[in-house]
Formats: C-alpha cells, sequence, structure tokens
C-alpha cells in the first residue's frame, strides 16, 4: 500500500485516544499501511465556559476537521458520533461507524454510590441539558452546577470538591482508563443517552473511493443501524447533544427498537416515545419517534431552550 492516511483529529486526550484506536485497527487491518495522526484544535475546545446550546451548538468540535479534509491536509476525521452534525460540507460523508462502547451515562463521586444514595441539595455536574432533564426529572431536589471540559479537566473539577457527583459518558471514562471511578453506570431507563454516544465515526472526502475501501474493515454494521435511527431522529428534531434529546436503539434479532426523549431543562417534563421497525428501516424508525414527540409538544420545550437566555 504506497498511500498514506493522515487522520485529523482535536487534541483532548479522548479525541487522540480514538484516533489512535482508528489508526491502530487500520494498520492491524492493513498491514504495511502507513498511518499518520493531524492534532488540531476546535472552537469547543476554545470555547469552554459558555454553556453549549448558547455558542452555537452543532458542529462545534468538527468544523476544523473537516476544512482539513477539504484542504486535503488529512484524509479521514475521527469523530464522537455525538458531536457529529447531521448535514455535512459537500464533497465529505460519513463512512465508518466502529463498533459501539458502552452507551451509558456513569455516574462519579468520591463519596456517593449511586444518584439514589445523595442527600437533598447536593451538587451534581453536568452541562448536558439531556442529563440535566432527566436528573431533576427523578431528583428535582438536586442542584445542577455547570460542568464542561475534557474529561479529564471534569474529573479533576471533582476531586477539587466543586461538586458531590459528576455525570460523564462511561465510554470515554473507560477509554480512558478511568472505569474504575464509576460508581454507578446509569440505566438507559433512568437517563436515556444521547444519540450516538459511545460510538466512533469516521468521515472522509465522498471521492475518495480507495480510503472508503480501507475504511471498510472497521465498519460494524449493527452499531451504525443503530446510530442511523438515533441520528435521523435527532435530525427530524434539528436537535444533537447539545439539547435535550436523548434517543437509544436496540437491535433485537433484526428488529430496532428505538426509544426517544425531549426533556425540559428543569426536569417538570418529559416527553418520551418508542416504536420498533426491520433494521432496514432506520431513518423512518427515526422519524417516527420524532414525530411521537412532536405530537406530544417537543417543539414547545426545543423552542424555548433554543431561545432561552442565560442559564441552561
Ligand atoms: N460532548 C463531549 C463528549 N463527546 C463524546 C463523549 C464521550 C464518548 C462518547 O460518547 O463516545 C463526550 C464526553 C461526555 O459526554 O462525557
Amino acid at each position: 500500500m504506497s498511500r498514506e492516511i493522515r487522520i485529523a483529529t482535536r487534541k483532548s486526550a479522548l479525541a487522540l485516544w480514538q484516533a489512535e484506536y482508528v489508526k491502530a485497527r487500520l494498520e492491524q487491518a492493513h498491514p504495511g499501511l502507513k498511518v499518520s495522526l493531524v492534532p488540531m484544535v476546535s472552537r469547543g475546545d476554545k470555547l469552554l465556559d459558555a454553556p453549549l446550546a448558547k455558542i452555537g451548538g452543532k458542529g462545534l468540535f468538527v468544523k476544523e476537521l473537516e476544512t482539513a479534509l477539504l484542504e486535503n491536509e488529512a484524509d479521514i476525521a475521527v469523530h464522537s458520533m455525538k458531536d457529529v452534525p447531521m448535514e455535512f460540507p459537500e464533497g465529505l460523508g460519513l463512512y465508518c461507524i466502529c463498533e459501539r462502547e458502552d452507551p451509558r451515562d456513569a455516574f462519579v463521586s468520591n463519596t456517593y454510590e449511586s444518584l439514589d444514595a445523595l442527600p437533598a441539595g447536593s451538587v451534581v455536574g453536568t452541562s448536558s441539558l439531556r442529563r440535566q432533564a432527566q436528573l431533576l426529572a427523578r431528583r428535582p431536589d438536586l442542584k445542577i452546577q455547570f460542568l464542561r471540559g475534557n474529561v479529564n479537566t471534569r474529573l479533576a473539577k471533582l476531586d477539587a470538591g466543586e461538586y458531590d457527583a459528576i455525570i460523564l459518558a462511561a465510554a470515554g471514562l473507560i477509554r480512558l482508563g478511568f472505569e474504575q471511578r464509576i460508581r454507578t453506570f446509569i440505566s438507559a431507563e433512568d437517563s436515556l443517552p444521547a444519540g450516538g454516544q459511545g460510538a466512533v465515526g469516521i468521515e472522509c472526502r465522498s471521492a475518495d473511493a480507495e480510503v472508503h475501501a480501507l475504511l471498510a474493515p472497521l465498519h460494524h454494521i449493527d452499531t451504525a443501524d443503530r446510530v442511523n435511527a438515533e441520528r435521523a431522529l435527532n435530525k427530524h428534531l434539528n436537535g444533537g447533544c447539545q439539547v435535550p434529546i436523548a434517543c437509544y436503539a436496540l437491535l433485537e434479532d433484526d428488529e430496532l427498537w428505538l426509544r426517544g426523549l425531549v426533556g425540559q431543562p428543569d426536569g417538570g417534563e418529559l416527553l418520551r416515545a418508542e416504536a420498533r421497525a426491520p433494521r432496514a428501516q432506520a431513518e423512518a424508525l427515526g422519524v417516527q419517534v420524532a414525530e411521537a414527540l412532536l405530537a406530544q409538544g417537543a417543539d414547545r420545550i426545543l423552542r424555548a431552550v433554543y431561545g432561552e437566555e442565560g442559564h441552561p
């Protein structure tokens, strides 16, 4: 194999881990292939203090990587599927979804075993409106406090005593070797994950057939069908992981089971819908569950979130 594959990646520990993972898998699938990393800083990494819903939300973490692909400074970009927008620039597309890591949210605390063990008034760190809505619906007595930054920063803030507990994606903790810090894996029933959570996706130039072929062995069809159903729901609601939308698909034999949720950030109202469909109809299923949420008033909740000033 004569050509080199250059991987555009953000510089956070998790992004680098995921890029190294893809590099290792490519090298394993294609002995002799040369693979290198092209680390870069994204807008989302520079703006660590603002609630994501307020600073342009979607695409914050991927734009710089896409520019690198379009300008032929890199050949593929590795993303957390949770952060990947629905639309791609002309000439780019998502050509590979790798096998999903544990998609659940994780409860992390130096003092308490679980959400249920938290005393009234405890301070829980998260900046995800999706997590906040579901937490407060169950435990309106908790105080949610803003928490952003990469995984290591968030753990350091917990250790500094700023929070009684924090909620993070289990996948990021596991990948970075922090699995032992997880006190409880929160079930999908208690915290429905964000669409795409735990899955890594690879974007590249649509015309680059050679790269498409090289990526094929890394594509995990079960993960892709599930994530495609979730993304179709998000797309229909015009949302991503920065708004209080959750969606999670499971495969049971060849049938997809998709659950969706839209929540008021204060937990006052959680709308839920679910449906099943053959795996070949992932996208239609996503639209169907999104429509069921809209019929219950999801639009009203989401409009209020997008329009709101100040507090998330
Ligand atoms: N929005 C940040 C982000 N994007 C992906 C992950 C975790 C890894 C994954 O979901 O694959 C995280 C951190 C978190 O939510 O705790």
